[in-house]
């Protein structure tokens, strides 16, 4: 579980969050919603422990995410990001990408399974910037089944793609919540928001 605990949180005096108080259940599919500014970028990156907090606590599973002795573990073993721009090495081919997940922190499923399972299987010698842009998010995507990791946060991972793109991308994350994996997304997109089980509106 995930608990957002009287979070502040501020950008140059101006206050973007007082006194946050948020639960998101373990395996729930949880949509961030609301208009430009209004911080939904900011908190997934507090719950990501990207983003520093102000005040107050962000716990996982109990643990103290801001605390550094526990982001260690948070990082390796728990946590999957997701980003509109994909975070990959484009001149290093689909399996160096992969090959970055570090032994320890591996699910067990290999490169070859997970490229199988997001449709990709004959691109895993080509480098990164020859494929489109929603293959390079299903890498990025297969990167997330080799890595082990319970909490997906995904900042508008369709945000570039094309409405096609788009589908294949959010039915894989679709599959990630159906094997029990928590998935916070941000989206702007009406249609996209109604994937999730529950809208929070920040
Ligand atoms: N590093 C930073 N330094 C200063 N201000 C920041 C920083 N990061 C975010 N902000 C400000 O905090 C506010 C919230 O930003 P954030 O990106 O979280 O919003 P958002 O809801 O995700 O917006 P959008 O929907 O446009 O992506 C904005 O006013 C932004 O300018």
């Amino acid at each position: 579980m995930i608990e957002i605990n009287n979070v502040s949180k501020s950008f140059e005096d101006k206050p973007l969050f007082a006194n946050l108080n948020l639960k998101v259940e373990k395996g729930e599919f949880v949509i961030f919603s609301g208009p430009s500014g209004c911080g939904k970028t900011t908190l997934l990156n507090m719950i990501g422990a990207i983003e520093p907090i102000d005040n107050g606590e962000i716990l996982v599973d109990n643990l103290n995410i801001q605390k550094r002795k526990n982001q260690l573990h948070y990082f390796k073993f728990k946590l999957g990001l997701l980003f509109q721009n994909f975070a990959l090495v484009e001149n290093k081919t689909v399996k160096e990408n992969l090959n970055f997940v570090r032994k320890e922190c591996r699910s067990g499923v290999s490169i070859e399974q997970a490229l199988e399972w997001v449709g990709l299987a004959d691109k895993l010698n080509k480098k990164i910037y020859t494929l489109s842009g929603g293959e390079q998010q299903r890498v990025a995507l297969s990167r997330l089944m080799i890595k082990k990791c319970d909490i997906i946060l995904a900042d508008e991972p369709t945000g570039s793609l094309d409405s096609k793109n788009a589908e294949v991308v959010l039915d894989i994350i679709k599959q990630f919540h159906t094997q029990g994996k928590t998935v916070i997304m941000v989206t702007h997109d009406e249609e996209i928001k109604m994937r999730g089980e529950r809208i929070i509106h920040l």
